[in-house]
């Protein structure tokens, strides 16, 4: 691993009066990945962000961001960039004129190619002369990415970057974001979207109120302990259910996925007892032409962890 961690935190604690938002959160992000931050509604995400940018200060615990200890004094530490609740922007100013502007208000000079280029790489050059007034979420949030980048931070951070984005945009946002890494900067990136955070993170950390219940590679969320359901699509579902019917340890969760498609079955199974019924799905002759888990484990372990309920 090169150099010091992007993020250390140890004990983290903040409350706001009554409410713990954050109660004694432990976290160790090594740099150059892209870390997401899952949780429910209210489980300190954009709290711990907060404190990553500089926002606001922890109660309790410490924190070091680059290397460094993290003060009791606010302001983003070097090297670090980002923003929550969405980037703040001039309305009556231009897409071009606030990254100027915002530029320097960090004390920087942003020469008009960097600002071309930023523009360009988060898919806003066609409406870099517009004011941000008329802006979508989704163009507000890709041009706060794009100030973001100006000052080529080592450490990115972002409260749920992929809100109101189109799907080009998102395209966009997801080839900075995995360029950025590539380079050796850590993202830090908060989301709703379990697809998302899989299809960019090498590691999340899940949090529920206020705790980590969750950290490492995306990897070890693929628990093979864990029964799952997966959805078996064959060439002769009548022979499918008869064979599955007969192999242990398997259990027929819904048949014609629900009513959506005849040719699918959706099975409850430890991985070993899935094994054994492909082995006889192929012995009976009856070819398999899709093997998926219904949820991905990502998504499995977020709602077993985070006890969002049991609906499958
Ligand atoms: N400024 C504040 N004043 C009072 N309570 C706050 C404040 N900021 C956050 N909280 C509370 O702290 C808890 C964590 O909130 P936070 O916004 O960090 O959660 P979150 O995981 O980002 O949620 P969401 O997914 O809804 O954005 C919540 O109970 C919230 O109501």
């Amino acid at each position: 691993m090169d150099g010091p961690h992007a993020v250390r935190a140890r004990g983290i604690t903040r409350s706001f009066g009554e409410v713990v938002a954050l109660d004694g959160i432990d976290l160790e992000i090594p740099p150059g990945r892209i870390h997401g931050l899952a949780g429910p509604n209210g489980a300190g995400k954009t709290t711990l962000l907060g404190l990553l940018l500089g926002l606001a200060v922890a109660d309790d615990g410490t924190l070091e961001i680059l290397g460094r200890p993290v003060g009791r004094g606010l302001g983003a530490p070097d090297g670090v960039a980002g923003f929550v609740d969405g980037p703040g922007l001039y309305p009556s100013l231009t897409a071009r004129q606030n990254l100027a502007a915002l530029a320097a208000l960090h004390g920087r000079d942003a020469r008009t190619p960097a600002i071309a280029d930023a523009l360009d790489q988060v898919g806003l050059t066609d409406v870099a002369d517009d004011r941000t007034r008329g802006f979508s979420l989704g163009m507000r949030q890709r041009l706060g990415l794009a100030a973001a980048l100006l000052s080529e931070p080592r450490l990115l951070v972002l409260d749920e970057p992929a809100n109101g984005l189109d799907p080009a945009g998102a395209r966009h946002v997801h080839g900075v974001l995995t360029r950025l890494a590539a380079a050796g900067t850590t993202v830090v990136l908060s989301s709703h979207r379990m697809d998302d955070l899989e299809a960019l993170c090498s590691e999340v950390t899940i949090l529920a109120t206020g705790r980590v219940v969750f950290s490492g590679p995306l990897g070890e969320l693929a628990d093979e302990s864990r029964e799952l359901d997966y959805r078996l699509r064959t060439s002769d579902p009548e022979a499918a259910r008869r064979v599955t019917a007969d192999t242990v340890g398997i259990t027929i969760v819904r048949t014609a996925d629900g009513g959506h498609d005849p040719s699918v079955l959706v099975v409850r199974a430890l991985v070993p007892a899935l094994d054994d019924l492909v082995t006889r799905l192929v012995k009976a002759g009856v070819a398999l032409r899709e093997l998926a888990p219904v949820v991905s484990p990502l998504e499995a372990a977020f709602l077993a962890l985070t006890q969002q309920g049991d609906e499958r």
